[in-house]
């Protein structure tokens, strides 16, 4: 299972690969311990499943380091004590949606002692005793916890290097004791926070929109979430495969924490910019749904996050998607946003119809978008 130590211009093309690929997948499946359990096995190459396409690196250059040329930080202090700096950030977060659909939010009201115990609660999850892992591990989407290493681990080109687990934890919230022992607590309080960060969040989005205030949140854009929490071990070859391949978010919106690792990317006139770890920010990123439903004012960013060496990197991605399960609530281009000039872009849809591809769209750097538009 272990490649021979090849540079990354003499990957062989995934595509067709020249191995049983399908039997690899199984055998890795099969451990049940992730790519956490590769690594602590002791590897030292990266097994040719997670060898990515070499032009996933290639295509295009990377601009960092230069603060002009990165998604804003927009600090949300006086938000409702001045009307002046209200309107300043209204325009803030409205530019930033517009172009790189991504920014940063610091003074989110969300204490730092909440995310840095969420991320404590998700290392310990992953470095919790392997047999007690290996008893959660599941395909099976309708459980209330869904830990395993890439959701399209038999569907995808290529493996990421990466380990993640899901909870929805609203509309419907599981039960405390069906959520991990090693950080029930700490997701519930964090949830209870994030959701109250997203109602203010819908409420700034819906004023640069020009709607009234309460628009995005009246049509539920904020109801529903899934807590997907991630664990990117440290990996032996960086160059040679990817922690998650260049996607967009199949959901109204995405609220990311990070740790201090760094890897997220954000692909933006034809770069990929790093979005560089800020100590207390949430990484807000519009999903394609908000794409959907602006007609195209805002924009669905695509993304990855590159594989390290310096790891474990610990992130927790927050999508926020309502109606999974719920059949009847359409969504289209919002009227109030049309006119003659701007007619619809897509049709409608039901969220559940849009997610219903995630398998597919998730990380696997396509989206479904197109399949929706007029
Ligand atoms: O871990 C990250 O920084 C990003 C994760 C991500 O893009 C996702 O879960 O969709
Ligand atoms: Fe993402």
């Amino acid at each position: 299972m272990v490649a021979t130590g090849t540079s990354r211009n003499e990957v062989p093309a995934t595509l067709k690969p020249d191995y049983d690929r399908a039997s690899e997948l199984k055998a890795f499946d099969d451990t049940k311990l992730g790519v956490k359990g590769l690594v602590d096995a002791g590897v030292t190459e990266v097994p040719r499943i997670f060898y990515q396409p070499p032009d996933d690196f290639d295509k295009t250059s990377v601009l960092s380091g230069d603060t002009h040329s990165s998604i804003p930080v927009i600090d949300l202090e006086g938000i409702d004590k001045d009307v002046t700096k209200r309107k300043e950030i209204v325009e803030r977060l409205g530019e930033a949606s517009e172009t790189w659909g991504f920014f940063q939010v610091v003074n989110h009201a969300i204490p730092v002692s909440v995310l840095e115990e969420m991320k404590e609660g998700v290392r310990r999850f992953f470095e919790q005793d392997d047999e007690v892992r290996k008893e959660l591990y599941t395909r099976d989407l309708t459980r209330k916890l869904v830990y395993n290493s890439n959701f399209d681990l038999y569907s995808a080109q290529a493996t990421c290097w990466r380990d993640t687990f899901l909870c929805i934890m609203a509309p419907d919230p599981p039960k405390s004791e069906d959520l991990p022992a090693a950080c029930r607590d700490i997701m519930e309080e964090y949830s209870k926070q994030l959701m109250k960060f997203a109602i203010i969040l819908l409420e700034l989005l819906s004023e640069a929109l020009g709607l009234k205030q309460n628009h995005l949140n009246e049509i539920d854009c904020g109801e529903g979430v899934a807590v997907l929490c991630h664990y990117y071990p440290a990996c032996p070859q960086p160059e040679l495969t990817m922690g998650a391949g260049m996607h967009t978010d199949n959901d109204f919106f995405t609220v990311l924490l990070q740790d201090h690792i760094g890897g997220l990317q954000v692909f933006y006139q034809d770069k990929w910019i790093d979005i560089p770890p800020v100590p207390g920010a949430l990484v807000v990123n519009i999903g394609d749904l908000l794409q959907l439903i602006t007609n195209d004012r805002f924009k669905s960013g695509g993304h990855r996050v590159l594989a390290n060496r310096a790891g474990p990197r610990v992130s927790v991605a927050s999508f926020f998607c309502t109606g999974l399960r719920e059949t009847s609530k359409v969504y289209g281009p919002i009227k109030e946003l049309l006119s003659e000039d701007n007619p619809p872009r897509y049709r409608e849809t039901t969220v559940r119809d849009y997610c219903s591809s995630f398998d597919e769209t998730d990380l696997d750097g396509t989206s479904a978008l197109p399949r929706f538009r007029l």
